[in-house]
């Protein structure tokens, strides 16, 4: 097939059967090559090689599950998040092996749009899948997991697989972290263009997972949607600010290599291809930062609010100039401003990734319990996400509106290739 009907293709909307013609084993599938359908259907917008893109076009289609690294890690963002923690009940390997197996054919067949697994006939069991997106397209949904350090205590014998880089999070100052949104065996990210076919992967994953693991914790999370900015800008957060601006491109290779994977060449070898997912479920004060000045926000994270280009500059992917001064010498990006802080010179570098959440008020201040899950993607936390963390903590603007409530690290295993499953390099 030639470019011309490529690109055709990508700018008309999919069909539900289009997109599995194009996943199809007929010689599409194959001319999609490595970077898979999700690949050829990204626009050419500024944000588009960024995580924060949801890509523009209502591109609907599959992301295919199997390769060589998971997906939803470089995968252009979606506009939904639904993350759920697991804790293993089994405690034989041969049944977490088991588990592993079976959430693997679910979730390749629930990226493609199909239930969980064909449908049995008898009237007098339960439906195999529990239907809610029936009739609904893949919507672009990726299903990523991750191992806790937790997985790897004295249970299954796998303590000596514990990778250095899987270190326990440390305490950054004024967390206040809470037990129900901590850690987890095991972490599931599903992503996808529709909340419903999200939610319908974690639902069917739980079940599956019935008498081997249970849930610990589960977070939905939004952006925009791709319908209500067909353009894929840069999402806003809730503070009103563009967020995701300089996320680095990790579709080239060598800085996804450089920043994202772990390598061959790092320890343990059964995680090359694989990612550290750090989760930090991060509470803002918005009634307060609603009352705060226009100057004192943008002050705070050293980007004007309207372009979100940095301070004293116009465009919103102007370089960030740290040490640029005003003519009373006064710096104009503030040295405590967020992104002062989380720029670490230039030298540490993560692959953001995260969602609003909104989850009702709290009861007994009638405060609204909303703000970012966070999360990035790290080939080595102790380096990146750690050291950065510990600089904003320690000085951050940003913290007076914001506490951390939610914490978790985990070593997103390597991709599958078919016939084998999620985990199968380590057991
Ligand atoms: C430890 C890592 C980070 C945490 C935690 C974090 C929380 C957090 N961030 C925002 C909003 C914005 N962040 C922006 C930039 C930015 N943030 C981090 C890291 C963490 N943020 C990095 C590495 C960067 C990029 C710095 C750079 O080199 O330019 C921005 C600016 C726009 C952008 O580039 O994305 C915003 C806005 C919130 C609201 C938040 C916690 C609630
Ligand atoms: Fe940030």
């Amino acid at each position: 097939m030639d470019t011309k009907r490529l690109e055709d293709i990508a700018n008309k909307k999919m069909t539900r059967r289009d997109a599995l013609k194009l996943a199809g084993v007929g010689g599409m599938g194959l001319l999609v090559g490595a970077g898979g359908v999700g690949a050829i259907m990204q626009p050419k917008s500024p944000a588009t090689n960024t995580a924060t893109s949801t890509g523009t076009g209502a591109v609907n289609g599959i992301v295919p599950f199997y390769g060589k690294h998971q997906s939803g890690i470089i995968t252009p963002m979606q506009d939904f998040i639904c993350m759920g923690a697991f804790d293993l009940t089994a405690t034989d390997i041969a049944d977490v092996r088991k588990l592993f197996q079976s959430w693997t054919a679910a979730s390749a067949r629930m990226t493609e749009g199909k239930g969980v697994d064909d449908e049995s006939d008898n009237p007098h069991l339960p439906p195999v899948d529990t239907g809610e997106s029936i009739g609904l397209d893949p919507m672009r949904m990726t299903i990523t997991f991750g191992l806790g350090a937790s997985f790897f205590d004295d249970r299954f014998g796998l303590s000596s697989k514990r990778p250095a880089p899987l270190v326990d999070m440390p305490h950054f100052n004024s967390d206040d972290i809470r037990k129900e949104w901590e850690g987890g065996d095991i972490v599931v990210q599903v992503c996808a263009n529709d909340p419903q076919v999200a939610f319908h992967a974690i639902r069917n994953l739980a079940r599956i997972a019935r008498g081997k693991a249970v849930l610990r914790w589960v977070q939905d999370g939004f952006q925009r949607t791709s319908a209500s900015d067909p353009a894929g800008s840069t999402p806003r957060n809730l503070m009103g600010f563009k967020d995701g601006s300089n996320n680095p491109k990790v579709s080239d290779p060598a800085a996804a290599d450089e920043i994202v994977w772990a390598q061959s060449s790092d320890d343990p070898s059964w995680m090359a291809g694989g990612s550290y997912m750090v989760m930090r479920r991060i509470r803002m004060r918005i009634e307060i930062w609603d009352r705060s000045s226009l100057d004192d926000q943008e002050s705070t994270f050293g980007r004007h609010r309207q372009s979100g280009a940095p301070l004293g500059k116009t465009g919103e992917f102007d370089d960030l100039e740290l040490h640029r001064k005003d003519s009373n010498g006064n710096l104009i990006v503030p040295s405590t401003s967020h992104v002062a802080l989380a720029n670490m010179e230039g030298k540490v570098k993560i692959l953001r990734r995260g969602y609003s959440y909104s989850s009702g008020m709290d009861p007994k201040t009638g405060q609204l319990d909303a703000g970012l899950l966070f999360v990035c993607f790290n080939r080595d936390p102790r380096k990146q996400f750690i050291p950065m963390q510990q600089k904003l903590a320690a000085a951050d603007q940003l913290n007076e509106y914001i506490t951390h409530v939610g914490s978790g690290l985990f070593a997103c295993l390597p991709g599958a290739s078919e016939g084998g499953y999620i985990g199968d390099t380590l057991f």
